[in-house]
């Protein structure tokens, strides 16, 4: 898995993979890491599928039960810190766990990174997974921060066997957050760079 989550000028760009494995064995190529939990909020997925899934779930619920009992959303610090309780609580109980929780509040857009440890850090970057190492950050525009992202996941799902399918891209700003794009399919990728290379020209020019 590579999950990537990044402070821009416009905002905050959440781009990750859909790749599934059970050992060696991938399970699914189209597998969603980026949890929509309200029109406000982001969590990001990678470690154990089933506990991301679950815990996110979870988290989702919280958000949706407060606002109703409060007329008003948790910020996304309060989101990310309930996590961090929920985790904290399970220690040690073998939870694997490596999750962003991205969104915009009444104090602006914020990034969270939280994980099974119990660690909880805000941040402007943010690279979570196995291909993690492989993704890179920079302060862009929106386009430019696109295409960071989608570079990234690429060349990352490229080096990671761990990682692949197609890339999913979030894009975080004030009024909340837009879909950039839904599943772009990472071997359409791989002979687009190339092509920009030139290294697979049709040979006549
Ligand atoms: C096939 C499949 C799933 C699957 O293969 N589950 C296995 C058991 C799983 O959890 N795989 C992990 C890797 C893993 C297996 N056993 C573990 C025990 C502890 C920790 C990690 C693991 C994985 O792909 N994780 C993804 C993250 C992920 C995958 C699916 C959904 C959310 C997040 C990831 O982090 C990279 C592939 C690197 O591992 C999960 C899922 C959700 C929705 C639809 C299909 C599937």
């Amino acid at each position: 898995t590579t999950t990537l989550g990044f402070v821009f000028k416009e905002g905050i760009l959440l781009a990750v993979d859909s790749r599934a494995s059970m050992g060696s064995f991938l399970s699914s190529e189209q597998v969603r890491k980026v949890i929509e939990i309200n029109e406000y909020l982001l969590g990001t997925m990678a470690g154990g599928a089933a506990d991301c899934q679950y815990w996110l779930a979870y988290l989702a619920n919280h958000c949706r039960t407060y606002e109703l009992k409060n007329g008003s959303k948790l910020s996304v610090a309060a989101a990310s810190k309930f996590l961090q309780g929920i985790l904290i609580g399970y220690k040690n109980s073998g939870l694997s766990m490596g999750c962003m929780i991205a969104g915009t509040d009444l104090s602006g857009q914020h990034l969270y990174y939280i994980d099974n440890d119990g660690m909880r850090l805000k941040g402007d970057i943010f690279s979570v997974g196995s291909g993690s190492t492989y993704a890179y950050d920079m302060i862009l525009s929106l386009t430019e921060a696109v295409e960071l992202g989608v570079r990234a996941i690429y060349h990352a799902t490229h080096r990671d066997t761990a990682s692949g399918g197609v890339v999913r891209v979030y894009h975080i700003h004030q009024n909340g957050w837009t879909k950039v794009h839904d599943g772009i399919d990472v071997v359409d990728l791989h002979y687009k760079f190339a092509q920009q290379k030139g290294l697979v020209g049709d040979g006549d020019e």
